[in-house]
């Protein structure tokens, strides 16, 4: 099939279009850029891909009549405003940013300080947390933060199985510069990041409302949760420290045994109790690898994640989905290394 992306010049969408040029079942990869621009070519924005292909002005009609699907991995608040006539002609869609992922257009608003899309587009999107949803009829898949993921699959086994005090949860974050984008700030300046760590958006972090919208789906009793983000002196790749309060009746067997059905036929997330992942094991691939612990002298559970913010984060998520939309098998496309050594 063909299929349309929307962002390749970003850190995200040129990792999508090095997993679509590879899918088996993708014929053709047709990019697109601003509306505004003459067509350009590829290899002079980003030689390193070494392809012939051209980035063609953004064009719905162009876009809905030479592709069965598009990806946007476009900056927060374009597919507000882009997105809008393929949700109205039912045009299969997955969008990267965070624009559709909650349903509350107050809490986008707040969060994101940018307009919302209308209720009623709101409603139609599928939040597409690939290893806990098939996308089904579903033709606008919002694929989940990056800090989100990792949390929300750190988190998954305990808050669906009610094991925890859900008010005592905390997540310390930390994610490497490329998931800040390729647009340089203060923050990412090299001589600020290197030999350095910076907490930033310290309780104001966008992903919150995000992760405790999901959380309250599996456990109406989650009240909020404390979230931290850290920049850390790497490219690549993130890791969720995440600390909640077992109940006073729960064992370690019933932690393990939470982490065990929930994960045991994942083919992408890996648990483990008492060993704790580092970066590089996933940096490169789809994986989200986990830690975790429950420590008999506090009765807290120690929950470590980790994953490669531009793929299991974005990129490698959003190919799940697209698997999971044209019901190819999970795995498709997704057979990666890690970097090595
Ligand atoms: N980086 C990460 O780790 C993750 C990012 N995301 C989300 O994915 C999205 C992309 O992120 P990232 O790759 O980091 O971003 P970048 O800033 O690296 O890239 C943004 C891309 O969007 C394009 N773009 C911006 N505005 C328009 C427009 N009006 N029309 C067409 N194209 C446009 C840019 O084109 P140009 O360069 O020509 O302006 C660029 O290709 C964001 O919403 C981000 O929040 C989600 C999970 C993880
Ligand atoms: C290091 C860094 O700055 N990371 C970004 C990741 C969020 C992101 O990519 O944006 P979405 O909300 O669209 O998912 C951040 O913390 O804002």
């Amino acid at each position: 099939m063909n299929v349309g992306l929307v962002g390749v010049t970003g850190y995200s969408g040129s990792v999508l279009y090095e997993l679509l040029r590879r899918h088996p079942n993708v014929d053709q990869v047709n990019l697109y850029g601003h509306a505004q621009k003459v067509a350009q070519s590829l290899n002079e924005v980003l030689p390193q891909l070494r392809s012939r292909s051209s980035i063609l002005p953004y064009d719905p009609v162009e876009i809905t009549k030479n592709n069965q699907v598009v990806f946007f991995a476009t900056s927060a608040g374009v597919t507000t405003n882009l997105a809008t006539p393929f949700i109205e002609a039912g045009f299969p869609v997955i969008d990267l940013a965070g624009d559709f992922r909650l349903k509350s257009r107050e809490t986008y608003k707040k969060w994101y300080k940018k307009s919302a899309p209308k209720t009623e587009y709101l409603e139609k999107s599928h939040y597409g947390l690939a290893d806990f949803y098939e996308v089904n009829d579903a033709k606008y898949v919002a694929n989940p933060g990056c800090y989100a993921t990792a949390t929300l699959l750190a988190l998954a086994p305990l808050i669906q199985n009610h094991l925890v005090d859900t008010s005592s949860i905390v997540v310390d974050a930390k994610s490497g510069t490329s998931g800040a984008g390729k647009k340089p700030n203060e923050m990412t300046h090299f001589t600020k990041t290197n030999e350095n760590l910076q907490l930033y958006k310290v309780n104001q972090h966008q992903h919150i409302p995000e992760i405790v919208q999901q959380l309250q789906i599996w456990d109406k009793s989650v009240p909020y949760i404390q979230f931290t983000t850290t920049l850390l002196p790497l490219t690549r790749g993130i890791m969720a420290s995440c600390y909640a309060k077992a109940k006073p009746e729960i064992t370690e067997d019933d932690v393990r045994n939470a982490f065990i059905r929930t994960y045991s036929d994942d083919t992408f997330v890996n648990a483990t109790e008492g060993v704790f992942p580092t970066l590089k094991q996933v940096v490169g691939t789809n994986f989200c690898d986990i830690g975790y612990q429950l420590n008999p002298v506090t009765h807290q559970i120690v929950i470590v994640s980790v994953i490669d913010n531009l793929l299991k984060g974005a990129a490698g998520q959003a190919i799940q989905n697209f698997n999971s939309m044209f019901n190819y098998t999970p795995e498709t496309g997704l057979d990666l290394t890690p970097v090595l050594p």
